[in-house]
């Protein structure tokens, strides 16, 4: 697979970075090649402005998305690959052991089987998916199965899936990932924050957050299946990006609604407004539930068409997911084997 064709069809840039007011920031530290978000104060009425959507509006740009998504059959092998490169592998069970970890970090190492980066023609390029995510007693075990890879360590920490320990206890959690190696820290808020509309609290806990997490990129778990509302959801994306958020991300994937495509967008569209407002790029993880080729190609025509080519990048873009690599080497096996049947063409077009 030549770079043409991997690069085929991803389009360009909607929004270009970066912008006045990060720029007058100078010297913004960089992360992940891209400015650090340092937030904003927490502005009331700048969240109110941003908060209207409609749902069923929503519904609609989606399913408009989704019908006419325009990627090729010859480019789809790329597309997937693009998946692969944007994905935080997740194991994230009750049942995790060291050695389950190290099976996972070694499958992040070498995705794919011989025979697929063959046919593909990829040897030689590093397609790996760009973290892996696990609990915190596991940080160590994968930080040293993935050294020298540059895939990236996440870890679970506050409390994980809840948030409901004191504060004091989820940063300390947060400072003993990060001195196990883990530069990526996804923290759950706790809902309740959100219920009670106590914005200034979840302000300051996720600054706190922030703090803990010195140079490690912190992506906040809003647990969008549990707030009930849109309105919500936006409000706690907002209040995420302004206490200085690197990415937001929909859900822990153990709430029984988790990451779709609605909710999600209006989650990008919080992140559009928080960009005009403050020129920062924030990336988002849609996470929980999304385990097929297709759902992912779904999500990255999203980003494209709502953010633009910056947001299919890893460091602005990442799926959460535990068995989505499994089947996008099926697929990409059906593209090279041709043996695709209707159903499957089906399935992908
Ligand atoms: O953050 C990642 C999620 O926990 C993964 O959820 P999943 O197992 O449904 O793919």
């Amino acid at each position: 697979m030549s770079s043409t064709i991997r690069e085929a069809d991803l389009g360009a840039s909607k929004i270009t970075p970066l912008p006045a007011r990060a720029a007058a920031n100078t010297p913004v530290p960089q992360t992940h090649g891209i400015a650090r978000n340092t937030g904003m104060r927490l502005d009331l009425g700048f969240m109110e402005s941003v908060r209207s959507v409609n749902r069923s509006a929503l519904e609609r740009r989606v399913a408009s998305l989704t019908k006419r998504r325009s990627i090729k059959a010859d480019n789809q092998a790329a597309w997937l690959l693009r998946a692969v490169s944007c994905m935080d592998l997740t194991t994230l069970n009750s049942n995790d052991t060291e050695e389950r970890v190290r099976r996972l970090c070694a499958k992040a190492v070498n995705p794919f089987r011989r025979d697929i980066v063959e046919g593909l023609g990829i040897e030689g390029e590093k397609i790996r998916p760009a973290a892996v995510c696990v609990y915190h007693p596991f940080v160590a075990t994968a930080v040293d199965a993935v050294r020298g890879t540059g895939i990236h360590v996440a870890a679970v920490s506050t409390a994980f899936p809840h948030g409901l320990a004191p504060l004091s206890t989820r940063l300390q959690e947060i400072e003993a990932s990060v001195r196990d190696g883990a530069d990526e820290i996804d923290v759950v808020i706790p809902r309740g924050l959100v219920f009670g509309a106590k914005w200034q609290e979840l302000y300051n806990e996720i600054v706190s957050m922030r703090e803990a997490c010195g140079d490690a990129h912190l992506k906040v778990i809003l647990g969008t299946g549990d707030l009930a509302t849109l309105r919500n959801v936006m409000l706690a994306s907002m209040v995420a990006m302004m206490a200085g958020a690197d990415f937001i991300k929909t859900s822990t994937g153990k709430e029984s609604v988790n990451a779709t495509l609605p909710v999600g967008l209006a989650m990008v569209r919080a992140i559009r407004a928080y960009f005009e407002e403050t020129g920062f790029l924030i990336g988002f993880k849609p996470a929980g539930g999304i385990s097929t080729a297709k759902a992912s190609l779904d999500w990255l025509v999203l980003m494209k068409e709502e953010l633009g080519r910056p947001w299919l990048e890893p460091d602005l873009f990442r799926f959460g997911a535990s068995s989505l690599l499994t089947d996008i080497e099926r697929q990409l096996e059906h593209h090279l084997t041709g043996h695709y049947s209707a159903n499957h063409r089906h399935a992908m077009a």
